[in-house]
């Protein structure tokens, strides 16, 4: 669906030059949701951007949907949806309006506007709220209808721009499960930007982390916590003496790491492996052979924030509180 190659956009200021994108290497397959995950001023929105034909590549390739941007923007527009960061819905129009205008504007004949109208409706869940002024509509609503009027044209391809930034928690888990229902049923391949942590975690399949212009990573989330810090994996025991023992048999665990016994009101053992589930029935089955019998245990996997520490050596929660 994506194929970006080398791409690079520097922006003149003064006599400076930005480097806002710096040779970004992007695929996306169809049907996947793909977030760009990154702080501010890292590109996500110039990337998206040039994805959408809004701005001109300074140098490399994107094709997106199977046409070039640079050759054949048009096309590119036709077969993609894209809900930027502003609210594209109209203020005095009543919501259905909007969006059946919309569907007239992309060419759509009356009636199949009108029928395409009502089926977004639906699966936004804003049937009830049609006849309403687009002002009256709560945020959650109003971010819902952007990305209506995103779909109107039956895009295969949508382009969401931080669509969950401003949203109360729970409009933002709502907005999220009107986004996985979305896919299910049309099965449109969607990319986003967000520098929510946990959303990104949650929601999308694949993970690219931008940062200074450039993908520092690129994998599900799972993929990419296991490859940075591994897990952690926790047990405490009765008295000091069984910690020493529990350590020195998490020890001989081939995939253990930074093995250590914690002395204390709670003793215990800590250890990093890669796969916390996999490596525990084997560290309970060896603890058990030896009579150490764990009163706690836990696996904690690292988080998103704990990559990007990682690669960056910077939080990205310092970066967006
Ligand atoms: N039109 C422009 N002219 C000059 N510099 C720009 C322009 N647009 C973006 N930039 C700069 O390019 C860099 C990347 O900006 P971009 O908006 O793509 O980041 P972002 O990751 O989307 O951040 P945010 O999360 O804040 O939207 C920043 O340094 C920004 O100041």
């Amino acid at each position: 669906m994506i194929r970006t190659r080398d791409l690079t956009k520097h922006f003149r200021v003064g006599k400076e030059t930005v480097e806002a994108v710096r040779g970004v290497d992007i695929d996306v397959a169809e049907g996947e949701l793909v977030a760009l995950l990154g702080p501010n001023g890292a590109g996500k929105s110039t990337t998206l951007r040039m994805l959408t034909t809004l701005l001109e590549p300074t140098s490399g390739t994107a094709v997106v949907a199977g046409r070039d941007v640079r050759a054949e923007p048009a096309r590119v527009r036709r077969r993609i949806g894209f809900v930027g960061q502003g609210h594209g819905a109209g203020e005095d129009q009543r919501a259905g309006e909007e969006l059946y205008t919309q569907g007239l504007l992309y060419g759509l004949g009356r009636a199949t506007a009108r029928a395409r109208t009502a089926e977004l409706l639906d699966v936004l869940e804003l049937s009830g709220a049609a006849d309403r002024e687009v002002t009256r509509l709560s945020g959650g609503q109003r971010r819902r209808l952007d990305i209506a009027m995103g779909l109107i044209h039956r895009p295969p391809l949508l382009f969401l721009d931080e669509p969950s930034t401003g949203l109360d928690p729970h409009s933002r888990a709502n907005l999220w499960e009107h986004i996985a229902r979305l896919r299910e049923k049309s099965g449109t391949t969607i990319v986003l930007t967000t520098h929510y942590l946990e959303e990104a975690d949650g929601a999308a399949g694949r993970v690219l982390v931008i940062d200074h212009g450039r993908v520092i990573a690129d994998g599900t989330a799972d993929e990419l916590k296991a490859g940075v810090s591994g897990d952690l994996v926790s047990f405490t025991v009765a008295d000091g003496g069984s910690a020493a023992t529990g350590a020195e048999i998490a020890g001989r665990l081939p995939a253990a790491d930074g093995v250590e016994a914690v002395s204390g009101r709670e003793p215990g053992v800590r250890l990093r492996v890669e796969r916390g589930d996999a490596v525990l029935p084997e560290l309970l089955r060896a603890l058990d052979a030896s009579g150490v019998a764990p009163t706690t245990v836990r696996v904690q996997r690292p988080t998103l924030d704990d990559v990007f520490l990682a690669l960056t050596g910077r939080s990205l929660r310092e970066e967006n509180p």
